[in-house]
């Protein structure tokens, strides 16, 4: 079967078509993305690049997409598919929701006494603490620990209802909806990711990596403050800068011109301020794909530490569950090789009634556990404000 994927579907009904058990959404940089059917990239026979380069050669269509995501653990299938159909359109402000249909209007409450956090918190600075000791004894530089928190829901959870909110909440964001298949667990993985790992326009590369956070405040004149002590903070500075050296090495062999900021600047979310930079490139070779360039990426010291393979080793040894699809990365790659990909961050996987979310934090000698514990509660609270809960 040869399947046609149009980059624009003008004809395409409405977005309110979208069955979001089904079809994946993908909004970032002010323009959103809805494929639909289609058929899965093989999760066996040569690399995942070359499986997708292959599955897309095999539409014969010049306009081909690739979507879907990619978990944290490459070793791990990947759900990534090409779609029968791609609608693409401009999210327009003030509404910016392209969900036409409306919800039920029943929103989904918690219901008491499902919570559960995994590790639960003081065994997860205990963690935090152990990493301080890895960090130490095995020369790693920085090590990202995370948690998961989950909890059951009174009535089925209205996805587009979900969307809509964190497309509302998070205008700069990259919003996402991915329906993951049995083989993956089931559920839709959804989240507001404020990560670009890389987008690619022709020859021009743009990545803009994250480490280093600090919670918002209320009051302006104390946000600011925090804001400032961040861009000035040795410790957070020191986790940043790990993450752009090790991209920077990377890119270095694909890149005529690489351009990377002096330092970090701010950016940021409804909850989180962090340190942000901007790098952009210009590839040599138009055959290194958005794809073939985020898995060379990936995973990066902002979701792993460094160096990698330690940190990589580390995470498997103290994080008492598997991250699956959080802080891998999601998106979508054309057949040109054109494309964009978020890192994989606050998010969860939603089930009708139950939900998961997970939160991680980068450790350098320096941190203090109850800190770094703090601040993956103020992660998680991207997708509990989406989902209007409140954790007593
Ligand atoms: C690992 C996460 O965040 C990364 C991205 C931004 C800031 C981070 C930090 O300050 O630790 C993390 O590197 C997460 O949100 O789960």
């Amino acid at each position: 079967m040869t399947v046609a994927c149009h980059a624009f579907y003008p004809e395409a009904a409405s977005v309110a078509d979208a069955d979001l058990s089904r079809d994946l959404f993908f909004a970032a940089a002010g323009r959103w993305l809805l494929a639909q059917g289609g058929k899965a990239v093989p999760t066996q026979g040569g690399s995942l690049g070359e499986r997708v380069r292959q599955a897309l050669a095999a539409t014969g269509d010049p306009d081909a997409v690739v979507v879907g995501a990619v978990p944290f653990d490459v070793r791990q299938p990947a759900q990534l598919w090409i779609p029968a159909h791609c609608q693409r359109g401009v999210l327009d402000e003030p509404t910016r929701l392209p969900f036409a249909a409306g919800h039920g209007g029943e929103v989904a409450t918690m219901r008491a006494g499902t919570v559960r956090l995994m590790p639960e918190p003081a065994m997860f600075e205990a963690l935090v603490q152990q990493a301080l000791v890895r960090l130490e004894q095995e020369n790693l530089r920085k090590l990202v620990l995370a948690r998961m928190l989950s909890f059951d829901l009174d009535a089925p959870l209205d996805q587009a209802w979900l969307l809509e909110k964190l497309l509302a909440q998070h205008p700069q964001g990259h919003v996402f909806s991915v329906p993951l298949d049995a083989a993956s667990g089931g559920g839709v993985l959804l989240g507001a990711s404020p990560e670009l790992l890389v987008r690619r326009q022709g020859r021009r590369i743009t990545l803009n990596p994250l480490a280093g956070s600090a919670a918002r405040q209320h009051e302006p004149a104390q946000d600011r403050s925090v804001a400032e002590a961040l861009l000035r903070s040795d410790k957070d500075r020191r986790e940043h800068a790990i993450v752009i050296e090790d991209i920077v090495r990377i890119l270095q062999p694909y890149c005529r011109t690489l351009t990377v900021p002096d330092g970090p600047e701010l950016l940021a979310t409804d909850t989180l301020w962090h340190l942000s930079s901007v790098l952009e490139g210009e590839l040599y070779d138009l055959d290194m794909t958005s794809l073939d360039l985020a898995l060379a990426l990936h995973p990066t010291p902002a979701v792993c530490g460094w160096p990698t393979a330690q940190a990589f080793a580390a995470i498997e040894d103290l994080e008492p569950f598997s991250r699956d699809f959080y802080a891998g990365f999601v998106g979508w790659c054309a057949a040109s090789g054109d494309g964009e990909w978020a890192v994989t961050l606050r998010c969860g996987v939603c089930h009708p009634g139950q939900v998961r979310l997970y939160a991680g934090a980068g450790v350098v000698p320096g941190s203090v556990p109850a800190m770094e514990r703090a601040e993956t509660g103020v992660k998680f609270q991207t997708m509990l404000n989406g989902l209007g809960v409140t954790l007593s």
